[in-house]
């Protein structure tokens, strides 16, 4: 009755007063929730600008923009290692956070945030994306020894091969002006990581194959993913997980690329499940895993698919891109170039003598490495972590349950409060010998391969 009285004198208003009251209770909720935001939010005691407290607008532009590394920096930059870069998201800088946020173990382990999780092509989860600990553990269990120290100088061979090959078509360009060094590397990377997996090479740089062409828009789109984050992902991926039509409507949001990637990865991995082992006899890293394929503690053949789907891109966009930035800072250092070279041609007499363990005798190429990893690393966002439902504490101040959290790696690296001249590219930091200017920096902030139980596997 109630409502039918209402209706019956909501019809005899004019529009322009319906419109108007409806316009007025939205501003007056927004207002509210701005208010409550700033002043009753359990984050409301946390650092942080008020246009960003208040509201998630500013860091949704950010992430469009693909620009939420330098938006955290400015903010750490004036409100310190914690700050409230969004009403429900806290940014963090320092080594204890990395420590609690991604240090602890099950069953205090933080999950990774919802928003991160890309659904796979597949529907089932792998090892990279499984918001299930128990499932990660296993996972990882059986991955592991693929990627022990043994199983790595099992497969030296297979590294310099592909090296050499890259030396080969670096020479093949001499004399032209300039070098794609960024897709060759590219390309080398995803030769090794396709020929350590599956023992089969995708021999990207000899014949740039459609698997490879379809990697570079494929990791530009993951970028895309993360640097742009939530919005697209949890709006614009998921609903075209529920309506498959819109994927055509939102190009590149769920680009055709990753599914004929994913698809590539099936191929390769059912040619190598017809063969017992390598054509060659050495041991790739599948074969460590293969035993145990669908056996209840091991993986089930979707679930392969999907961690070696992530695995693909994970070992050799990530490595690329941090080769390709040490060969700019070496190549644009003639101070840091002429050190490299020195110290290369005093510890090898002939490419022979190049090994796995031996080139970890290059302590300056070593630092160059690291120095590149700390001044753009290659993935320069916060992964983020969800607090548990009872809340937990973060770099010695408790967070309240279901927020956002994360260290920023781009913010850490950049920050003075870790690193003596952050934004000069020093190796020399990382040197033990005579460094008193660098004593203070605190590297337990660096973490570019993660901490803790979902740390990087491929980090040796
Ligand atoms: C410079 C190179 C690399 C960097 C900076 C890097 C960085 C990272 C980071 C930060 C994570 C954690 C991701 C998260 O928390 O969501 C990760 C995970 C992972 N990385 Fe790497 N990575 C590199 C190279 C590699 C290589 C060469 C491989 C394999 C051959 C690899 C395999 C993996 C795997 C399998 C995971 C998922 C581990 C898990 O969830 O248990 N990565 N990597």
């Amino acid at each position: 009755m109630f409502f039918q009285g209402l209706l019956e004198s909501l019809t005899t208003l004019s529009p322009t007063i319906v419109l108007g009251t409806c316009l007025a209770g939205i501003f007056l909720i927004i207002n509210l929730r701005v208010l409550y935001n700033i002043f009753f939010h359990p984050l409301a005691c946390y650092p942080g600008p008020i246009f960003c407290t208040s509201n998630a607008i500013p860091y949704q532009i950010a992430l469009l923009k693909g620009t939420t590394h330098l938006y955290s920096a400015r903010l750490h930059e004036k409100y310190g290692p914690v700050v409230r870069v969004s009403p429900n998201e806290l940014s963090y800088i320092t080594a204890q956070a990395w420590a609690d946020i991604y240090g602890r173990r099950h069953p205090e382990q933080l999950q990774k945030h919802p928003d991160i999780i890309s659904g796979p092509p597949g529907g089932v989860y792998g090892l990279a994306n499984t918001p299930n600990d128990q499932d990660h553990s296993r996972m990882r269990r059986l991955m592991v020894p693929g990627f022990s120290e043994k199983a790595v100088r099992a497969q030296e061979n297979v590294f310099r091969n592909h090296i050499g090959r890259l030396i080969v078509k670096i020479r093949d360009n001499e004399g032209n002006d300039t070098i794609d060094l960024t897709l060759l590397l590219h390309a080398t990377t995803f030769d090794i990581i396709t020929d350590s997996m599956f023992g089969e090479s995708a021999n990207t740089l000899e014949t740039g194959t459609d698997w490879m062409s379809l990697t570079m828009p494929l990791a530009r789109g993951r970028i895309r993913f993360f640097m742009k984050g939530d919005l697209w992902l949890t709006v614009g991926y998921q609903s075209t997980r529920i309506i498959p039509i819109l994927r055509r409507l939102l190009p590149g949001m769920v680009p055709n690329t990753a599914i004929q990637f994913f698809q590539n990865t099936v191929r390769a991995l059912d040619r190598r499940l017809t063969r017992p082992s390598c054509d060659d006899g050495r041991p790739d890293i599948l074969q460590h895993v293969l035993p145990y394929l669908d056996n209840p503690k091991g993986l089930t053949l979707p679930e392969l698919q999907s961690t070696l789907r992530s695995l693909m891109i994970a070992g050799s966009e990530t490595s690329a891109s941090i080769l390709t930035s040490a060969h700019y800072f070496a190549l644009s250092n003639p101070r840091v170039y002429e050190r490299l070279l020195g110290e290369v041609r005093c510890q090898f007499a002939s490419d022979r003598d190049i090994t796995g363990t031996s080139v970890n005798r290059c302590k300056y190429l070593v630092a160059v490495l690291e120095e590149t990893m700390r001044i753009w690393p290659a993935i320069a966002i916060s992964l983020p972590r969800i607090t548990p439902p009872k809340g937990c504490e973060i770099d010695g101040l408790w967070v309240p349950g279901g927020i956002k959290v994360g260290v920023n790696q781009w913010a850490a690296y950049s920050s003075d409060r870790n690193f003596a001249r952050p934004d000069e590219f020093l190796p020399e930091r990382w040197l033990e010998e005579g460094n008193e200017e660098f004593a203070n920096d605190v590297r337990a902030a660096f973490q570019p391969f993660s901490t803790g139980p979902r740390n990087c596997l491929g980090m040796k």
